[in-house]
């Protein structure tokens, strides 16, 4: 399809996915669902994952009495229009200017500059009506930072852009992905005017005179629709490397290459060691990133439940772990889906495959939503202040509290004598919990050494990083460990996923081994342990690796792949597909007779002559 075809086709399944919404008796989650499956890239999923919870985030009782209505009956559609040309990650840095007018009580809304013209909002370009507008609140001179404002965009009855406003599509984005069916756009005020009940002011408010009245709530409140969207990302970084680990898990059951005898069957790939310690690290975080995203979003329930109740004292928790998880998972995810189409050797880079798709669609996860590198720094920040406050004898809790046994986790020294030891909880955890400390500790150390602390962050940011997403890797650890003892029934599936806890601990020593080495937290005899322990455990899922990506229980049709597909019957259908093709609507290629013809004909009058 061509790209307006694409948008159009778009506009078609998500309308189609309200409908069946409307019309069918479901559950709020199974709304969910629908509108996440049918819409997936779409203005449909931002209006809801976005758009409304901004709303009600941020918004007054009145102003959800008055807004919330239209765009649950989708009859506003809205997008979130924070990021501008010349910032994104630094969002107290954007320069959009809302100044209040206390003659008309209006804000007027303006683009001083292009670099703060609104860009990469999704929906923004050609589909929403309204948005939330982020900009610099400005009363009687006074800039007051960022603040959240309804804004209507377009004409309701001819969807032309109202007078003052810029609006258009950013353009083409990575690849022939579906991210290029959806309407990222471009938007600029030119003294755009707006009442003052349209300033989200749940958190602060501007009087009728124009009095600014601060949050007494933290400001980083006003952050709370990123930090929901975080959370649910956690969530789709396991479904995005499960299909594709479904994917090539199937594939490599199927592709059979060199290794028979006197002439008999190849070998199935899948029992390269090779494609094993490849593979199966990736099925494991598949299902240790479903386990820590059901765990982040009770997590994120129950400090939304505090906040209702004004109780802030783990808003800086939430923020760090979806933050850092956010960051780690897609990073991984994105690692992950290319992996698995090279492991799919050539037919891995065929669009059949499914791969190039979902890896097209899924890889500016790292980058939305914030940074990975920006969010990784906000961990970094909340480990060395929980470090800095070791000594204060407040005790550090969730996800920090193995800082608390400092003293031990410093100076222990791991008790791995045999490769077995390896599969003991206990002492996994220790050696994560040893390594992520240690780290933490060493930064702040280091930290210490500089007079002045934000230039001893600025040199220190690459250790930072690192030192949280060790941090990140216990939770993840730490949470599939939970599962396990917790709520697993069923001895068989209890002993799959243990031995896929272990694959995803133990393949993350072997990758981070620099890490636990130099910090002490093992030895190179344990490390040796470790991996002997690792291809053990490949041994033990490869008989049921097929099995462990079935129970996705993706569809054919989900998972888009002819390599994927649930009977296997690859070799036939990559001819189908290839058949299809509309260069193959004829034998001879268009342009042979302009180009290739002269050019055959010419060589062979030379040769003749
Ligand atoms: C990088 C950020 C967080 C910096 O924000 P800033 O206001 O400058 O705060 P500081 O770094 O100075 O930190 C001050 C203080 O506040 C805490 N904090 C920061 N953020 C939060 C939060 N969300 N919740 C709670 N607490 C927070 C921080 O820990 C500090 O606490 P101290 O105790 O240490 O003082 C910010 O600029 C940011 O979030 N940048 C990323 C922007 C972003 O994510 N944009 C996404 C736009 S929407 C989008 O991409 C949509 C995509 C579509 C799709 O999803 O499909
Ligand atoms: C597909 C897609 C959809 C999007 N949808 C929306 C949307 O609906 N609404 C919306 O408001 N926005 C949206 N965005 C914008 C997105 O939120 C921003 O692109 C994102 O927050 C990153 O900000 P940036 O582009 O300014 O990156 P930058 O911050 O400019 O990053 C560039 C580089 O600088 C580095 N860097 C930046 N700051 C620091 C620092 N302090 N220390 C160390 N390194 C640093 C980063 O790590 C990165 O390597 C979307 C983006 C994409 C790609």
């Amino acid at each position: 399809m061509t790209r307006k075809e694409l948008f159009k086709n778009t506009l078609r399944k998500s309308v189609h996915a309200w409908k069946l919404i409307n019309e069918l008796p479901l559950s709020d989650d199974e709304s969910l669902m629908l509108r996440h499956f049918m819409d997936q890239p779409g203005f449909l999923d931002l209006h809801w994952r976005m758009f409304v919870p901004a709303i009600k985030g941020q918004g007054t009782e009145e102003q959800k009495q008055k807004w919330l209505p239209l765009a649950n009956k989708m009859q506003i559609i809205g997008c979130y229009a924070q990021t501008e040309l010349g910032h994104g990650s630094n969002v107290q840095g954007l320069e959009t200017t809302a100044t209040f007018d206390p003659q008309t009580d209006q804000f007027i809304l303006h683009s001083p500059t292009q670099t703060s013209s609104k860009w990469w909002p999704g929906g923004l370009g050609k589909v929403s009506t309204h948005a939330v507008i982020y900009a610099r609140l400005i009363t009687d001179g006074k800039d007051h930072g960022v603040h959240g404002f309804i804004v209507q965009l377009r004409n309701m009855d001819d969807h032309s852009p109202l007078p003052g406003i810029t609006i258009g599509d950013i353009g083409v984005k990575f690849g022939n992905g579906a991210y290029n069916s959806m309407d990222n756009g471009f938007l600029m005020f030119d003294k755009f005017c707006i009442p003052r009940d349209q300033m989200l002011m749940r958190l602060s408010k501007v009087t009728r005179e124009g009095k600014y009245v601060p949050s007494d709530v933290p400001r980083q409140l006003m952050y709370g629709t990123m930090v929901s969207v975080r959370q649910t990302i956690v969530s789709n970084a396991s479904i995005a490397m499960a299909r594709a680990v479904c994917i090539a898990t199937r594939y490599s059951a199927v592709r059979r290459q060199f290794g028979s005898q006197n002439g008999g069957i190849e070998t199935q790939v899948i029992d390269y060691k090779t494609q094993q310690n490849r593979l199966f690290p990736l099925l494991a975080s598949a299902y240790a990133f479903r386990f820590v995203g059901e765990w982040l979003k009770w997590l994120y329930t129950d400090v939304t439940q505090r906040l209702e109740a004004s109780d802030f004292a783990t808003l800086p928790e939430a923020h760090a772990c979806t933050a850092g998880l956010k960051s780690m998972t897609t990073s991984a995810t994105s690692d992950g889906i290319e992996e698995c189409r090279k492991l799919c050797g050539g037919h891995g880079y065929l669009w059949c495959s499914g791969l190039p798709e979902l890896f097209a669609v899924y890889v500016p996860a790292c980058t939305y939503e914030g940074d990975n590198v920006v969010l990784q720094l906000q961990v970094a920040r909340f480990l060395m202040k929980t470090v800095s406050q070791l000594g204060s004898g407040k005790a550090p809790a969730g996800t920090t509290a193995y800082m608390g046994r400092a003293k031990h986790l410093l100076q222990c020294r791991s008790s791995i004598r045999k490769a077995e030891d390896w599969l003991n909880p206990a002492m996994v955890l220790e050696t994560f919990e040893a390594r992520a400390l240690r780290m933490a500790v060493s930064c702040a150390n280091n930290l210490s050494k500089f007079e002045n602390q934000e230039q001893g962050f600025s040199e220190l940011l690459a250790d930072l990083v690192e030192a949280a997403i060790a941090h990140c890797q216990l939770i993840v650890v730490s949470k599939f460990i939970v599962k396990l003892e917790g709520e697993i029934k069923g001895k068989g599936v209890k002993n799959q996923l243990k031995n896929l806890c272990y694959i995803y601990a133990l393949h993350l020593i072997h990758k981070h081994l620099g890490d636990f080495l130099s910090t002490n937290s093992i030895t190179s005899e344990q490390a040796s342990l470790a991996n002997h322990q690792l291809r053990s455990l490949y041994t033990q899922v490869r008989p049921n690796a097929v099995a462990l990506v079935d129970a996705f229980d993706y569809t054919d049709h989900y998972l888009g792949s002819v390599l994927g597909r649930y009977d296997g019957n690859v070799y036939p259908k990559l001819f189908e597909e290839a058949l299809k093709d509309p260069l193959n609507d004829t034998v001879v290629p268009d342009g042979y007779h302009e180009y290739i013809r002269p050019l055959i004909k010419q060589h062979l009058r030379s040769a003749r002559l």
